[in-house]
């Protein structure tokens, strides 16, 4: 049997309805026709009519007639073909036909087609050696008897008979192709460890999927029309590629999750089941059964699947695009806002601390000590939470403790940057809480959970990231057990969030500026200690050179402060995951792939991103004249003095590969740009158009008294030619009189970059507000070290 005739056959099983009438009325109008000049009995003439392809007998001995067919003739009688032993293919299908004991003389039969006769038993005759494809369908046969004997059989087709029980199939050990569509099958029975690949018990009586087990080699399943209201028993068919199940009774999604594992599954069909009626079905379905190329006979798109994707289990990264772009929203139907104190510089967002890892790893208690030791450049920034306070919490000094409705209405009013649900509650930084800390001039230093980092990443902000996580878990679970706080499934949960932490650590070199080991605190915290006063330049300077020495890279004297004394010793054990020495976390130098992107980024920068830069620049350049652009000034009426680097004794500034080294981290600047579809650094015109959430810079420089700030003498003002970042060599020059800008200009010996005079000079005022007589250089600038500079308001004010 050829395979188009198998497929032939197939289709007319399944639509049976339609053409077993045709056939009907055709046989019964041949019937009528022929009953005088026809008595169904096979002559000789009509075999030879049938007869085709010539070819070698089994025995190969001679040469004979292989095929013949003598569809539609109405035959009731066929002995004659016992005559016929050499034939290999035989349709008799469409004839009257109740005794096949003819084949019993076929011994080299291969297919037979004897569908649509009206047999009432099968296989009749003495097997032929090879028979390998049989087609039964159509006749009444109503039982199945052994077929132990038909080795070979691989296709067996017994559609539309009134056969109420599969049996004698347990030695068919070659069949792979079983129909036994439009029968009175109750119960999938006997098919026990068979190879079957195809299997179609569509239109019985089926009301369970069971007996399928055992058949391992299974790739395709036809149960349409059926009365199954279960999936189960489906589970474990690993080979399963389609399964139909139209018109049946499945009626509740969870049903999917006995085939949501199945490797290989294609093509579903659910057509006519109740389960449609889900208002979600579709796209639940495709989250469930990601790999399904075809769904109720309807082909999926790619954007369907991503649809139900970001809708049923969004990526991380989606949820943190989500939050972020829910908070712009309701930020932006809000009256316009731009925080000034939060937008320090011209080129640099706000400067925050961020300390990162699972619940109750002890990141608050590290966070509260920095910002204790560091008071005067990190002030707590306390979030927002729904959950009630712990004893002992303090209200404003941990969380601001507020109820779901409050919570909800802070998040309608585009109060919050970050929120995130955790274990049933609700948290939140609002930028009140950032805001108020700016203004004093410190930097906000905060926790949270890594879903808050993700979102944090989307906004303009670029804080540093401080992973701390306990690489003891036993200990961790120990401590949360103790703690009394928490049911087993929330301690479950945190462990298990601890692996994830790690993971994203070795994953995503970058994601994190430094990891800390949290399994001993007061280590972690001797390490976090010895991290921020690196960062912010209070080591002395035989620990600093010790340790960029040992990391064999360039000295940074800019970050020194030989007023403060800082124990070398300081460990760094316990640093794990690819930021291994404090000098890495400082030195983006010796992370290579971060130089190299900054470098890039510094070079490469698109046609926007220079228009965009060169109309700030411009207006930069207007402002220092005393003529501040109008599109600014009402934007940016308040300043901030914001937070100074140091400069080192020798006055000299950054080279040029630790000036582009220490650009923005590359991962978040351009996470934003991709996620905000813009350049972060859109002019000024366009900072007047965004939300706060989104800051752009350059408040400092175009406010009235950060103006001032900067009309230092050695301030020089150039063209865009001249506007190239030169190594940043600071000179001696002689410290001029005024502090106007025309005399600055004048008097100024060294032309710098524009850039560099606004943000790399501030410190050669005559004044230095450098607190231990160094210079300083603008805050949050592209010349910043790798963790931003630090608002220095109360610094400065004690100097
Ligand atoms: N705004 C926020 N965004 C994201 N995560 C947050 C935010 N605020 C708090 N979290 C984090 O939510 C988690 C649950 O906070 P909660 O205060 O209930 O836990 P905790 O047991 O006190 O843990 P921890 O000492 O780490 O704060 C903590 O990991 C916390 O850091």
């Amino acid at each position: 049997m050829t395979r188009a005739k198998k497929a032939s056959s197939t289709q007319a099983v399944r639509s049976r309805g339609e053409w077993q009438p045709r056939l009907r009325a055709s046989t019964g109008k041949g019937k009528e026709e022929m009953e005088d000049e026809f008595d169904g009995v096979l002559k000789a003439e009509v075999v030879a009519e049938g007869l085709s392809v010539l070819g070698r007998t089994g025995s190969g001995s001679q040469q004979a007639y292989l095929n013949l067919v003598l569809q539609g003739g109405n035959l009731n009688n066929v002995e004659l073909l016992s005559e016929y032993v050499y034939l290999q293919h035989l349709d008799l299908s469409y004839n009257s036909i109740r005794d096949l004991s003819c084949v019993s003389h076929m011994p080299y039969l291969l297919e037979l087609n004897v569908s649509n006769n009206e047999l009432q038993t099968f296989f009749d005759f003495k097997p032929p050696r090879n028979l390998k494809e049989v087609d039964f369908s159509f006749n009444q046969i109503t039982e199945m008897k052994d077929l132990s004997a038909y080795h070979a059989l691989t296709t067996l087709i017994l559609d539309s008979n009134n056969i109420s029980e599969i049996k004698g199939l347990q030695n068919c050990s070659s069949l792979t192709y079983l129909s036994m569509a439009y029968n009175r099958i109750a119960e999938i029975s006997g098919l026990t460890n068979l190879f079957i690949k195809t299997l179609c018990l569509s239109n019985n009586e089926i009301v369970k999927i069971r007996g399928l087990e055992s058949l391992q080699a299974l790739e395709n399943l036809d149960l349409a029309n059926n009365k199954i209201n279960s999936l189960e028993g489906l589970e474990g068919l690993d080979l399963l590629q389609t399964i139909n199940l139209k018109d049946n009774q499945i009626s509740d999604l969870k049903e999917l999750r006995y085939i949501d594992d199945l490797p290989l599954l294609r093509e579903l069909n659910l057509l006519n089941n109740p389960i449609q009626d889900h208002p979600d079905y579709w796209l639940t379905v495709l989250f469930m059964l990601q790999r399904l190329s075809e769904l109720d006979g309807m082909k999926i798109k790619v954007e369907e699947k991503v649809t139900a994707l970001n809708k049923h289990g969004p990526p991380p990264e989606v949820v943190a695009a989500q939050d972020h772009m829910s908070n712009i929203m309701y930020s932006m139907t809000q009256p316009q806002r731009v925080f000034d104190s939060t937008l320090p510089s011209l080129d640099a967002p706000y400067p925050m601390l961020i300390l990162t890892g699972p619940q109750s790893c002890g990141k608050r208690e590290l966070t509260h000590r920095l910002c204790r030791q560091f008071k005067d450049f990190f002030r707590y920034g306390a979030c927002h939470t729904t959950r009630d306070p712990y004893f002992g919490e303090d209200k404003r000094f941990d969380y601001h403790f507020i109820t779901q409705e409050a919570f909800d209405e802070m998040t309608c009013s585009g109060k919050f940057i970050v929120t995130m649900k955790y274990s049933y509650h609700h948290y939140a930084l609002s930028k009140d809480t950032i805001e108020s800390i700016a203004r004093e001039g410190l930097a906000c230093c905060t926790h949270m959970e890594i879903e808050g980092v993700r979102s944090l990443k989307n906004t303009y902000f670029e804080p540093r990231y401080i992973l701390v996580v306990p690489m003891n878990k036993e200990k961790y679970e120990g401590s949360l057990r103790r703690k009394g706080l928490f049911s087993r499934p929330e301690i479950e949960l945190a462990v298990s969030r601890v692996d994830m932490y790690m993971q994203i650590n070795q994953d995503l070199p970058g994601f994190f500026d430094a990891a800390v080991n949290v399994d001993d605190l007061d280590d972690a915290y001797v390490q976090l200690s010895r991290l921020i006063k690196e960062f912010l330049g209070l080591t002395d300077q035989i620990d600093s050179a010790t340790s960029r020495a040992g990391s064999g890279d360039r000295a940074y004297p800019g970050l020194q402060d030989s007023s403060t004394t800082m124990d070398s010793s300081a460990s760094t054990t316990g640093r794990f995951g690819p930021i291994t020495d404090t000098n890495e976390f400082l030195d983006s130098a010796a992370r290579k792939y971060s130089a190299r992107v900054s470098a890039k980024l510094a070079i490469h920068k698109s046609p926007m991103e220079e228009a965009s830069m060169q109309r700030r620049q411009q207006a930069a350049r207007r402002a220092l004249v005393g003529k501040p652009p109008s599109a600014y000034a009402h934007l940016f009426e308040r300043s901030t003095v914001t937070a100074p680097a140091t400069l080192g004794p020798d006055h000299r500034l950054l080279d040029r590969a630790s000036y582009t080294s220490m650009l923005p981290s590359g991962s978040n600047v351009s996470q934003e740009r991709s996620l905000l579809g813009a350049s972060p650094e859109t002019s000024s015109q366009e900072s007047g158009s965004t939300s706060g959430l989104s800051m752009l810079s350059s408040a400092g420089v175009f406010s009235a008294e950060g103006s001032a700030s900067f009309r230092t003498p050695i301030i020089n003002i150039h063209g865009p030619e001249e506007e190239q970042v030169e190594p940043m060599i600071l000179r001696a020059e002689p410290e001029p009189e005024g502090d106007q800008v025309g005399d600055i200009a004048s008097e100024a010996p060294v032309p710098l970059p524009l850039t560099e005079s606004i943000i790399g000079r501030p410190s050669r005022t005559r004044k230095s507000s450098s607190p231990r007589g160094t210079a300083t250089s603008r805050p949050g600038s592209n010349k910043k070290p790798v963790l931003p500079p630090i608002p220095s308001g109360r610094k400065i004010a004690k100097t």
